[in-house]
């Protein structure tokens, strides 16, 4: 098993990065929304990358937990935004 822990420590190295990297392009984001006054959401483009990144799941019974995944990932980017929106407007 030490074999394929340490393929998943490496996978998580890789995905932790890329999380990293997710949240700070949201933040930058989220400064655009607030010089812009827009809000938060935007329903139909979190619609639009899930449909899309469910195109490139092809191991079908993988989807559901892929896309439960994304919603996930979606829910905190979102959490990381909004703070970063209120900072913003606590220093008005
Ligand atoms: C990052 C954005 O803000 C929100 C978060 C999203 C994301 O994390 O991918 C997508 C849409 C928005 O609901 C955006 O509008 O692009």
């Amino acid at each position: 098993m030490d074999k394929e822990r340490q393929k998943i420590d490496a996978i998580d190295q890789k995905l932790v990065a890329l999380l990293i990297e997710r949240l700070q392009v949201g933040e930058q984001i989220a400064q655009i929304k607030f010089e812009q006054k827009l809000g938060l959401t935007d329903i139909m483009r979190e619609k639009n990358l899930l449909d899309e990144l469910m195109t490139r799941v092809e191991d079908e019974h993988l989807r559901p937990y892929i896309k439960d995944l994304f919603r996930d990932i979606l829910l905190v980017s979102k959490q990381v935004q909004a703070k970063k929106i209120k900072a913003l407007q606590d220093t008005q």
